[in-house]
């Protein structure tokens, strides 16, 4: 970037959610606008004729997101898979087929049948709420090949940039050739749509939900900062200067070798990988993870009309144990319910899904449930090498942790624990270990717990930031259990993959972090820049403060005073 191109003062800056760690600097190319909304003029065609339109247009969108998902593979394979499978689902193509028995277009019959299943599941919320833009897309490609269009996408260019949108199809996100997309930012999306979910995978520098995104115009320079969750439009030369310096820095890390994750005096903290198939597998090995911290079996089975079987589980928690032979791997039991419905278990309406019948208490309730994906895991534990560790999702309570730890024992598992991601089970964590074989902290819903914010509502976002003093008052709880008890105490919410929280996390007793490969290197960089000691002074200083911004600033400028840290 040559300094010319900055500007003596800067811009404003917008703020969002950063996926990440990264910063990109580059000017802004933004999506092409929607198709327009097709007109509900009659047809000069008959209902089957329009129907047979439809059916080669929707047929054909299959075909093409079937081709992408094999190209894509990873987690984008998964999403491009289900949204070819949304194209000629059955009740759209019925409500369809309706439509256009009234004499409408297939355009616009097309655009009405998605539109209002779009609106069913923006109506159930949380994670299905999250697959209308998925469906979206769907619609837009089926609608442009009607009209014998190119499907909306990624504008081409030959000079690198920035994407800007109001929010990516995940089509779109999972073939992003990343030698010319710098960085992206949405003004729409959440922490958990899939444009996150897919940037973090494929380590693309994101910012979600950055309201106003798509006003800055085509050509503007502007620094995508994920780790601040900022971008600054028409940067000055020296915020310039300083975000080259930063995505220099950080490229040195990534070529730094991958060793296992240890503070500076030699302190052993085990970089783990948060997986929700097996197909991450291999990159997590290749980026150093020392096992698997947390496998949300859950994402297996999403979309599922009923519970797998015995044998089809085992066969998953087989192919990915075979990944890590002699390695860690932690298996959570379904984490059913809230942002993460699956039919077979949550079927009751509620009023507040966050607070109701999920995680354990659900499988609780459908027992047979639990004891055949206990079973199916002992299976598979017993035909490979990995040590399985398995643990409990929302545990509320000590008779939950007892319940759970000898039900997995009975049935064959040797090592189990709980999560930690409800305030109760932090202040009891104490009693908790005493009767299991670990705990680990699940930091996202520990947020979202401890401050009442919902974290999948954008309007709260704010207070989900797991750097705050209340939470990591529970933290230390947990933390101070594990020390008098000798029993691991785990991280594996998304504050593990934040460099300077994960020491503040190990100066408050985590034992081992988990989080998304992609975030291994810049973490295992900076545990090695701090002892056991200073990772505990830097706990104490954050634990002082009044809220996360200022226990954040208070833990930076102390960082900072370690004279062997630049
Ligand atoms: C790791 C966690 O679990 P999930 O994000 O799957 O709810 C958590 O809550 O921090
Ligand atoms: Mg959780």
């Amino acid at each position: 970037m040559s300094l010319a191109t900055a500007s003596a003062t800067s811009g404003t800056d917008l703020t969002g959610t950063g996926i990440g760690q990264g910063v990109a600097i580059g000017r802004v190319l933004r999506m092409p606008e929607p198709l327009p909304e097709p007109t509900d003029t009659p047809s000069a065609l008959t209902p089957e004729d329009e129907g047979a339109r439809a059916a080669a247009a929707q047929r054909f969108v299959a075909v093409d997101l079937e081709g992408r998902a094999e190209r894509a593979g990873g987690a984008a394979q998964e999403v491009l898979e289900a949204q070819a499978m949304m194209a000629e689902d059955p009740t759209l193509v019925d409500d369809l087929t309706e439509r256009l028995a009234t004499g409408k277009t297939a355009e616009r019959a097309v655009f009405e049948a998605f539109s209002t299943f779009r609106d069913q599941l923006t109506e159930l919320g949380g994670y299905l709420a999250e697959r209308a833009a998925d469906l979206d897309d769907v619609s837009q490609r089926v609608i442009a090949q009607l009209g014998g269009r190119a499907a909306p996408g990624v504008p081409e260019q030959e000079e690198p940039f920035i994407l800007v949108a109001h929010d990516l199809a995940p089509a779109d996100t999972a073939l992003l050739d990343l030698t010319r997309v710098l960085g992206l930012v949405t003004s729409d999306g959440g922490p958990t749509s899939h444009t996150a979910i897919l940037a973090r995978d494929k380590a693309i520098v994101a910012i979600v939900g950055a309201t106003g995104a798509t006003d800055l115009a085509d050509g503007t320079l502007v620094i995508v900062d994920a780790a601040a969750g900022t971008v600054t439009v028409s940067p000055t030369e020296a915020e310039v200067e300083t975000a080259e310096a930063r995505i220099r820095a950080r490229a040195l890390r990534a070529q730094a070798p991958t060793g296992p994750g240890r503070l500076r005096d030699g302190t052993p903290i085990p970089l783990l990988a948060n997986l929700g198939s097996a197909d991450g597998a291999a990159r997590a090995v290749e980026l150093g993870a020392e096992g698997v911290g947390l496998f949300r079996t859950e994402f297996l089975f999403l979309g599922s009309r009923n519970a797998p079987t015995i044998l089809e589980q085992a066969e998953q928690y087989a192919r990915l144990l075979h990944a890590f032979p002699g390695k860690k791997v932690v298996v959570r039991a379904l984490d059913a319910g809230s942002d993460k419905p699956l039919a077979f278990l949550n079927d009751a309406a509620e009023e507040n899904p966050a607070l109701g019948l999920r995680g354990l208490r659900a499988l609780r309730a459908s027992e047979d449930i639990l004891r055949e994906q206990l079973t199916a895991l002992a299976e598979a534990d017993a035909a490979t090498d990995a040590d399985v560790w398995v643990m409990a999702p929302m545990v509320a309570t000590v008779e939950e942790t007892t319940y759970f730890v000898e039900l997995a024992h009975k049935l064959g598992l040797k090592t189990a624990g709980v999560m930690v991601e409800i305030p109760s089970a932090a202040l009891l964590a104490d009693r908790i270990l005493q009767h299991a074989d670990f705990a680990s902290i699940g930091t996202n819903d520990l947020t979202q717990y401890t401050l009442a914010a919902d974290r999948l509502l954008g309007s709260v976002a704010g207070y989900q930031n797991p750097w705050h003093p209340a939470v990591l008052r529970l933290i230390g709880e947990v933390g101070q259990a594990g020390r008098s008890s000798g029993k691991p105490v785990g991280v594996c919410g998304e504050a593990a993959a934040d460099p300077l929280l994960a020491v503040v996390l190990v100066g408050l007793g985590a034992t081992s972090l988990s989080m998304s490969s992609a975030a291994l290197s810049d973490v295992r960089a900076e545990l090695a820049r701090f002892s056991a000691e200073e990772a505990g002074q830097l706990a104490a200083v954050a634990l002082a403060a009044d809220g996360a911004a200022s226990a954040r600033a208070a833990a930076t400028k102390l960082a900072a005073t370690f004279s062997h840290t630049d």
